[in-house]
Formats: structure tokens, sequence, C-alpha cells
């Protein structure tokens, strides 16, 4: 096999219930996950040695080291099989970085799949989610896609089957923000605030809406416990939501750690709006649109190339 391509999806968290600090210094998650239609395609080639080279958007900020959850997925699976992590990697970036959409998560669950195939490991799809949650909370529920409730500190993982299709834009900022800092400025919002920090529950509104494929009610139902953190460390995003729901969404949040803002809008028609009044609001550095729920990682067709015809007479 010369080479294997694995597909991948970002996510962005319905609802993001934060609990208190575990003795691991993990955070007490109820994370509802779903699965939207921007990708990062891994491609890994068998090599002298492992290296990982990257394009797209953003690719400035992403580490080509061992510091590449691909690479570390790499190694990881190699060590596991027994055998060393020889290959090259490549990283096509659809996925904002370092922007709350789990974009390492994905590559590393889109490396875990392309090697286990190139290298015919085998390996059980639960035993690969297993293998990803010891590189990142998030990335069992990249390798899973769909619609999910994350437990844990995100990694146990529940279905939860829908048949409707959301739409959604994305407004991306300029810069990242960093998962551990804005979980810091979580726990320090609260304390100073004095607040009581309940365990994390699920919000039967918004799995009831999400069922009945309602976009309104899913709107109004969306939440994240970050999102004062986030907001916190990046004031400017509160233009940025406001602008989005302005423009004709029924709901917004900040994805994640963010700073990516998500805007859930009732269909295909006013996404292209809103996509198109917040790049003209000036509050984002650009928009994209997208739908949910989509499944997780899967390896592509191998692309045919042409062979040119040899002109014989
Ligand atoms: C916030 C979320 C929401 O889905 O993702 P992003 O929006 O950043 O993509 C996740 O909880 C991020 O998951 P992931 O990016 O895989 O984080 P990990 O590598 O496991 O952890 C990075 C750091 O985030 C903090 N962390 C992560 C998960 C968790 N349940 N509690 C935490 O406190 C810890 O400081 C940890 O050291
Ligand atoms: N394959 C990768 N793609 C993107 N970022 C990566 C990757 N591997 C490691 N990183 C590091 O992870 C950080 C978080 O990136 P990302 O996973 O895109 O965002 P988030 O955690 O906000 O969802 C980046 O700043 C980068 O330093």
């Amino acid at each position: 096999m010369s080479s294997v391509t694995v597909s991948v999806p970002a996510k962005v968290n319905l609802q993001l219930a934060v609990g208190g600090v575990r003795p691991d210094g993990f955070h007490e998650l109820v994370s509802v996950f779903h699965a939207v239609s921007l990708y990062d395609e891994v491609t890994v080639t068998p090599a002298d040695r492992l290296a990982v080279t990257c394009e797209g958007e953003g690719v400035g900020d992403v580490p080509l080291d061992h510091n590449n959850l691909a690479a570390r997925a790499a190694i990881l699976l190699a060590d596991r099989l027994g055998r060393e992590p020889n290959v090259g990697i490549h990283i096509r970036k659809g996925i904002p970085v370092a922007g709350g959409m789990a974009g390492g998560s994905a590559d590393a669950a889109a490396t875990l799949l392309a090697c286990d195939t190139l290298w015919r490991g085998d390996t059980p799809r639960p035993m690969l989610r297993r293998l990803g949650a010891e590189l990142g909370s998030d990335v069992p529920f990249s390798d899973l896609g769909g619609t999910a409730i994350g437990t844990g500190r995100g990694e146990r993982l529940a279905s939860v089957p829908t048949t409707a299709r959301f739409h959604w834009v994305f407004a991306l900022a300029d810069g990242g923000l960093s998962t551990p800092a804005v979980y810091g400025e979580c726990d320090r919002l609260r304390a100073s605030a004095g607040e009581p920090v309940g365990p994390p529950e699920p919000r039967a509104e918004l799995i009831a809406a999400l069922r009945a494929g309602d976009a309104h009610a899913l709107g109004a139902n969306l939440v994240n416990d970050l999102q004062p953190a986030a907001l916190s460390l990046r004031p400017a995003l509160a233009a940025t939501l406001a602008a989005g729901m302005a423009a004709g969404a029924v709901g917004s949040l900040v994805s994640g750690s963010g700073p990516t803002c998500a805007f859930l809008a009732p269909d295909r028609e006013t996404a292209h709006l809103v996509a198109e009044r917040l790049t003209g609001s000036g509050t984002c550095r650009a928009a994209r649109v997208a739908f949910g729920a989509v499944p997780g990682a899967r390896v592509l067709p191998r692309r045919v190339v042409p062979v040119e015809r040899e002109n014989t007479v």
C-alpha cells in the first residue's frame, strides 16, 4: 500500500458543562459534541523516518515536531503494534488552528486510523478510540463523529442518534486561545465569584431539540460554561456574537475554548446570509458555513491519478 488518506471533521460543543477540578487536574465535563463539515485531511506514506508536513490556513502555528498530535499518534500506535513509526504525515488543514474546534485532536484520530490501515494493524475502532484518549480528551469523539454526549474529561462517549441536518456558521478569529488558559480563567472567575460548582448535567431541553430536529429550540438551549472565560480573555468576541444574532442566527455560542464563535441558522439560505453579514460586520477574520452532524474519521477511497496515454502509432 503506497499511502492512506483519512478525512476527519471539526467539532462544536452544543453544551459544555464544566464541573469541578479532579485530582488529575482535569475538569469533570458533560460535553454534547457535534461533528460539522469542516475537515482536515491526513495522508500517511511509508518513509525512512517520521516527518510531518502541513498546508492550509494557520499552519505557522502548527508544530511540525514531536509536539504535533499526529506525530504523537503515529508513535503511540507503532509502539502498540511493535514497529517503527516510519511514515510521512501530511496534514491539509481545513479546521481553524487553536480555534476550539479540536483540529489537533482530529489529526490525531485521523493518523491513528490512517496508520492502522497502512500498517494493516486491524485494530478495532473502540480500541483506536481508547488509544486516542491517551493523546487528548477530544480525540475519541473526532473518531466517532455524529452527535454524542461526552462525560468524564470528555472521552467517555454515548452517541445521540439524530436524523435532522443543522446549518451552522463559524466566525473565525485572528489568533487562537490556549485550552488550559481558558480552563484556568474559568476556575479563576468562579473562585472570585465564590460560586459553588455542582456536578455537570446534560440539558434535557437541548437533547429533546436535537432529537426533534428543532433548530429554534436547539438555538435557545446552546450553552458553554467556558464562554465567560473565553470572553474575559478575548472581550471582542462579544461583538462577534451580537453581530451573528443580529444577522439572523437562532442561537450562538463560543465553540469550546474559543475563540471561534458558532451560530445556528434556521436553514441553509439563512446560514449563507449570516456568513455574508458577519464578514461585512468587521467583527471576525472570516466566516465559514457548515452543517452537522457528519460522521467521524473515515478512510478516503484512493484517488485514481489519470495516466497520460502514450501516442503509439
Ligand atoms: C475545551 C474542549 C471542549 O471540547 O476542547 P477545545 O474547545 O479546546 O477544542 C476540551 O475539553 C479540551 O479537550 P482537549 O483539547 O483534547 O484537551 P486535553 O489535551 O485533554 O487537555 C488539555 C488541557 O485542557 C484542560 N482540560 C481538558 C479537558 C478537561 N476535561 N478538563 C481540563 O481541565 C487541562 O488543563 C488539560 O491539560
Ligand atoms: N495537528 C495539529 N493541528 C493543530 N494544532 C496542533 C496540532 N498538533 C498540535 N497542535 C497544537 O495544539 C494547539 C491547539 O490547537 P487545536 O487542536 O487546533 O485547537 P483547540 O484545542 O482550540 O481545538 C495549537 O496551538 C498547536 O500548538
